[in-house]
């Protein structure tokens, strides 16, 4: 049997996220007055001879004598080099517990530092291939024992060929030296790693390149802590998601993209091949030709309450995951509801307007409070019943007219049907969701039944409502003022003109769709669909989703995670059970959950099991979507 291939790592950038050097010098320059340009002479000879600029004998012996470092200064550092691993490295402790005569650590760096993580690794002493650092009598470091190849140019292929190894050798490095292991023949293959510094040079001499020990696992035919290196899935965030959304995502290990404004259909065609997960916010249409040009897409998040924008249908036939954050912009729309309400009741925007003209207008004609006027709220959801709340205690009556059976708050009455809602209301606010049937709801008809003079407020979606109709009622006073957020055509980005019928007209306030635009609602939905995202990615929970069963899962632990999104057709469980019988898979726990359309299994079975196994669980009829996860 042909012998396994050993794997030699550097240590400094690649086993820690720290250059071990540059760490020693902020320890001995402390308190030093020439200690920045002493730090800059020594980072520039690290950088010249990590790219290959410098002979690293030179560069190691220049930089020691630049630094008054002493026997305490490396005692130092490494009583918390264990602190300072590399994030992937961490988190794939048990391939190099389980491998440990198949590693190798070769580095220029010290003893000293190296050796409390090599025994964490647990790599043999006679594995780690470093310098030794040379002191005098009063403890101050003089250089490094000139015996061993490493202190010298072109020494860590030399140190590995020391060791007489048999199969293959694999190099893993960020630095210059590194690289030139293979080109001197001493290794058979060499990734750079990337994961800490990524340099040019040494990415272009290498075999491929890795981000992180996931990435060097995979491209290896290996096990580590995650079925599929994270770095290799790729997020697209359009229009602007919030920052916390992105560093949540990156800190977890993907790769995210982000566009500032909405991509159209055939920007978004071209843009969404390898696409792992696609964000988006209320302007980009996930249409199915979309969902049909994307080759990899698992879940995509709407960075907002509103789904509409995304074929909900389609994307759970393709087993797509559609997530939102239901909750977390709601108190800003209801904000924006009362302030524009208020707003309108006393005409504060045309007398802003005229004031900035330097007209002087001082007048109670047409101007009333809120308190004792009916607010007619239509759709009692999450926004509609927190508007109800906040305006009772401003004094208002609040009436309301949902589709489904919702609980009234407070004194809040329901009504029987939109009209007498109309009739009733001195201020119409809707906050239905924008399914497609809700199309133009308030038309002319709609609007000649509300009350003369009455106040209509949109803060749901821009299809609700004919704006041509609105634009005729508001002119003809018949309606008394309106408060528009949403419209049927907005503009892409910022940089877009925008047009609308109700341009110019009296007592009409228009908003560019920041009913949920705070900063505090923006950075709450970032973070919720952020997590959402994560937990579907890392452990397949539903939680929240709006386009498959809902399923909450624990992390996965001590198993391997199957999961199976199907068509909702009878049979496919027995068969997919079948199918794990067949392959002798044992099974640890399993959860099955459908809608009308699609059901999702999740069956954790025990790791011990031939991979090829599965092969078998992805031909089961009516599969959309197979995923293993670890
Ligand atoms: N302007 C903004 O920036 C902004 C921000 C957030 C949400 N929104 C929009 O606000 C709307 C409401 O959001 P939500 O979180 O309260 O949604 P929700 O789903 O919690 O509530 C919607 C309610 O409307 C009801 N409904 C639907 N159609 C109806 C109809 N024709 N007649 C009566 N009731 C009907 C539903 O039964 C539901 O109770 C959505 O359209 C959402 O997209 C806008
Ligand atoms: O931020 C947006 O683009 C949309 C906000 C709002 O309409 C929503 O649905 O939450």
């Amino acid at each position: 049997m042909a012998d396994a291939a050993t794997f030699v790592f550097d240590f400094d950038s690649t086993l820690v996220r720290i250059e071990t050097l540059e760490a020693l010098a902020d320890l001995a320059l402390a308190g030093c007055p020439d200690a920045a340009s002493i730090r800059t002479q020594i980072g520039r000879l690290t950088d010249q001879a990590m790219a290959g600029e410098l002979d690293f004998g030179e560069a190691l012996r220049r930089r020691l004598a630049l630094l008054p470092l002493t026997r305490e200064h490396v005692a130092t550092l490494a009583a918390r080099i264990l602190d300072e691993g590399t994030p992937s490295v961490r988190r794939n402790l048990a391939f190099f517990r389980d491998n440990p005569g198949r590693i190798v650590i070769v580095s220029g760096g010290f003893r000293e530092i190296i050796a409390p993580v090599a025994e964490r690794l647990g790599v043999s002493p006679d594995r780690v291939l470093c310098n030794d650092l040379t002191y005098d009598a009063s403890g101050r470091v003089t250089g490094v024992d000139g015996t061993n190849p490493l202190s010298r140019a072109g020494g860590k292929a030399e140190a590995i060929r020391g060791l007489n190894l048999t199969g293959p050798i694999v190099m893993i490095g960020d630095g210059w030296t590194d690289a030139e292991v293979k080109l001197a023949g001493a290794a058979d293959r060499f990734y750079a790693f990337t994961e800490v510094v990524r340099r040019e040079p040494v990415v272009a001499a290498a075999d491929a390149e890795v981000a992180s020990m996931d990435e060097l696992l995979h491209a290896e035919g290996l096990t580590g802590r995650w079925s599929y290196p994270r770095s290799r899935m790729k997020i697209l965030l359009l229009e602007n998601v919030h920052p916390a959304a992105v560093e949540r995502l990156e800190d977890a290990g993907y790769t995210v993209d982000t566009v500032k404004g909405a991509l159209d259909e055939d920007e978004l065609i071209a843009r969404i091949r390898g696409v792992h997960v696609l964000g988006v916010r209320s302007k980009t249409q996930v249409s199915a030709r979309v969902l049909d040009a994307a080759d990899r897409l698992m879940a995509v998040a709407a960075f907002c309450i509103g789904t509409n924008q995304i074929d909900l249908a389609a994307a759970a036939d393709r087993g797509v995951a559609v997530f939102n954050a239901p909750y977390s912009n709601t108190r800003s729309v209801v904000e924006l509801a009362v302030g524009v309400m208020i707003a309108l009741m006393r005409d504060v925007t045309d007398k802003s307007a005229a004031m900035h003209r330097g007209e002087w207008n001082k007048s109670a004609t047409g101007s009333r409070e809120l308190r004792g006027k009916t607010l007619g709220i239509v759709g009692y959801g999450a926004i509609g019943s927190q508007l109800s709340v906040l305006a009772e205690s401003l004094g208002m009556r609040v009436v309301f007219h949902d589709l489904t059976e919702r609980l009234a708050l407070g004194n809040a009455r329901r009504l029987p049907s939109l009209d007498v809602l109309l009739a009733e209301s001195d201020v119409v606010s809707l906050h239905v969701d924008g399914r497609v049937e809700n199309t133009a709801i308030i038309g002319a008809a709609q609007l000649a039944r509300m009350k003369e003079g009455a106040l209509l407020l949109n803060l749901s979606r821009g299809h609700i409502v004919d704006v041509g109709a609105l634009s005729q009622a508001l002119g003809s006073g018949r309606i008394g003022g309106a408060a528009v957020d949403v419209f049927p055509e907005e503009p892409a980005t910022n940089a877009d003109p925008f047009d609308s019928p109700l341009r110019g007209l009296k007592n009409v306030i228009l908003t560019p769709h920041i009913g949920g635009s705070t900063e505090e609602a923006q950075e709450a939905i970032g973070e919720f669909a952020a997590d959402r995202l994560l937990a579907y990615l890392n452990r397949g929970d539903t939680t929240f989703c709006v386009n498959l069963p809902n399923v909450q899962l624990a992390e996965v632990s001590g198993a391997h995670r199957i999961l199976h999104i199907h068509r909702n057709q009878p049979g496919v469980l027995a068969d997919l059970n079948r199918a794990l019988a067949a392959a002798g898979l044992n099974i640890l726990g399993q959860h099955l959950k459908t809608d009308e359309r699609t059901g999702y299994v999740i069956t954790d079975v025990d790791r011990d099991y031939d991979p090829q196994a599965l092969d078998g669980l992805k031909t089961v009829a009516g599969t959309l979507r197979f995923r293993l996860l670890y």
